[in-house]
């Protein structure tokens, strides 16, 4: 909305107005010496606007003298002075004297120097004098007509001015005339219909404010969404633009079972220890894996064994860990700490798919927390968003996995990946991503893949020659890397700005 009219600025229509009406019907600026250039505007724009005068810009260079160029005018050129103390000294002046007459040393030398040149001094002996009666100021002539008009002959214009006695200054003024609509007074426009006018009638003969469609509309105060949504946004549309379908990621706490078990993780792996995972103390125990619905016809006590079988003693041409795996154990609920939890139990509803021995091949996603037992510092903490995706399908080899992937992030600008071979207990082979990243000048991770092992995959009923890509990579770095922080609690807790996360304009991925 536009701020209401300050008395200063009505003066200023008002007087535009008055001055228009008296005089030739062309003004330009210099009519208002004293008020700023863009007040005069301002006037200008809301007369011009109710056509009660047309105006142009004209803009034009004007001279202003330097100080050393006002002492001129008032004294005189340096060389006139020089030659009207030489000529009032009737037998001539020595250097010195000169000098002290003048009172200004540069004065003395730069005239005398012009004076000679001129022919309006000589020196006699070791003194000067004066070799004609009068002379002509041209300087102090041509620097009194500019001060008095502002401007001179170009010629003239650019030798004062390489003599540093003038500057150049552009200056904007204003032609104004009448417009159509001219009168002495700006009539109050209304801006609203109201019950009040109706009643009266006063609409008939009252003006109304045309509407402005170009007027922005205030700020509004809305919600924001913080800078993980935005950049968890432009992840999603990447993969349904890939074909990926999003998985249900609405729970935090898992079973030991779906967590780590149903992924091969054997029970003794360091990341169950608690100093790596989280577990919930209360209830002291998850239920076994149990059809999710009516249509579930999955056999869980048989998935359940083949688990237990497979660490315990090996099948599926697997030797296994050979150690006794423990129902309790894997029973006991953690807050999961990766969403591949969620793809495993994802895996295994496609596994009750199978038909005549195949499942359909498949894409899932997901964005979402995880939690882990972490020293928090300035990148970690306990808890991030993991970016996870798998695809299933036959005939998948890791040459394709290295090419999905850098099809992936080259939608996010992310190019030359370099892949390093990793260790994961359920994928065989498993690689690091690492990309080079121009601003850190070096290579970073940028997340974890691998191929799912027959030991999860087979026990849960899927086809042997099914084969399953996994990734995982984090939310909090990209988001971090795009907005420009470096401490993770400017993104995340109760340290976090909240004007950063209003301001903070949508990310787009595939910008540096
Ligand atoms: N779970 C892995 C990511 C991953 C998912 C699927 C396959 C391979 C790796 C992690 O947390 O880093």
């Amino acid at each position: 909305m536009a701020p209401a009219a300050s008395t200063s600025a009505v003066d200023l229509t008002s007087e535009i107005l008055h001055a228009l009406s008296d005089k030739d019907p062309v003004l330009s600026a210099e009519t208002f010496p004293q008020v700023p250039f863009e007040s005069i505007k301002a006037a200008l724009d809301r007369l011009a606007s109710r056509s009660m005068v047309t105006y142009e810009q004209v803009e034009r260079e004007e001279a202003t003298l330097e100080p050393e160029a006002e002492v001129i005018v008032s004294h005189g050129s340096h060389e006139a002075r020089v030659f009207e103390a030489v000529r009032e000294a009737l037998d001539g002046l020595s250097i010195q004297d000169l000098e002290s007459k003048v009172g200004d040393k540069t004065v003395t030398k730069v005239g005398q120097g012009k004076a000679f040149k001129e022919k309006w001094i000589k020196k006699d002996g070791n003194r000067l004098v004066a070799l004609v009666d009068s002379i002509n100021d041209v300087t102090r002539d041509q620097l009194r007509v500019i001060q008095e008009t502002r401007t001179h002959d170009p010629k003239i214009l650019a030798d004062l001015k390489k003599r540093k006695l003038l500057k150049m200054q552009k200056v904007i003024s204003f032609t104004i005339s009448k417009g159509p609509k001219y009168a002495l007074e700006m009539i109050k426009e209304e801006t609203d219909l109201t019950a009040e006018t109706l009643a009266s009638g006063s609409w008939k003969t009252a003006t109304f404010k045309p509407y402005n469609f170009n007027a922005q509309g205030a700020d509004q105060h809305s919600g924001a969404l913080h800078p993980l949504n935005k950049v968890r946004h432009g992840f999603r549309q990447i993969f349904f633009e890939m074909g990926f379908t999003e998985m249900p990621t609405n729970q935090y706490v898992e079973s030991g079972f779906w967590n780590f078990d149903a992924l091969f993780v054997p029970q003794q792996h360091p990341a169950r220890d608690l100093q790596d995972t989280f577990y919930v103390s209360d209830p002291p125990k998850a239920a076994k894996p149990c059809p999710v619905s009516a249509a579930d016809k999955q056999d869980y006590d048989e998935y359940f064994r083949n688990v237990r079988q497979v660490h315990e003693s090996g099948k599926y041409g697997s030797i296994g860990y050979r150690y006794p795996w423990s129902e309790d154990e894997s029973l006991r609920l953690v807050l999961r700490t990766h969403t591949t939890s969620i793809s495993t139990a994802m895996l295994y509803r496609l596994a009750g798919q199978r038909q005549d021995g195949r499942v359909p091949p498949a894409r899932y996603f997901s964005i979402d927390r995880v939690f882990r037992n972490e020293t928090v510092d300035a990148t970690h903490l306990c808890e991030f968003h993991q970016v996870e995706g798998v695809i299933a399908d036959y005939g998948l080899t890791l040459g394709g996995l290295m090419e999905f992937l850098e099809m992936f992030f080259a939608k996010m600008n992310v190019k030359d990946l370099r892949f390093k071979p990793a260790y994961n207990p359920y994928t065989e082979p498993s690689m690091e991503i690492f990309s080079y990243h121009k601003g850190l000048n070096k290579l970073i991770e940028i997340g974890n893949s691998g191929i799912f092992r027959p030991e999860m995959l087979e026990a849960m009923g899927l086809p042997k020659d099914l084969v399953v890509f996994g990734f995982g990579l984090s939310l909090e770095r990209p988001t971090m890397i795009k907005y420009g922080i470096s401490n993770i609690r400017e993104l995340l807790g109760h340290q976090v700005d909240l004007n950063f996360v209003q301001n903070n304009p949508a990310v787009r991925l595939d910008k540096d």
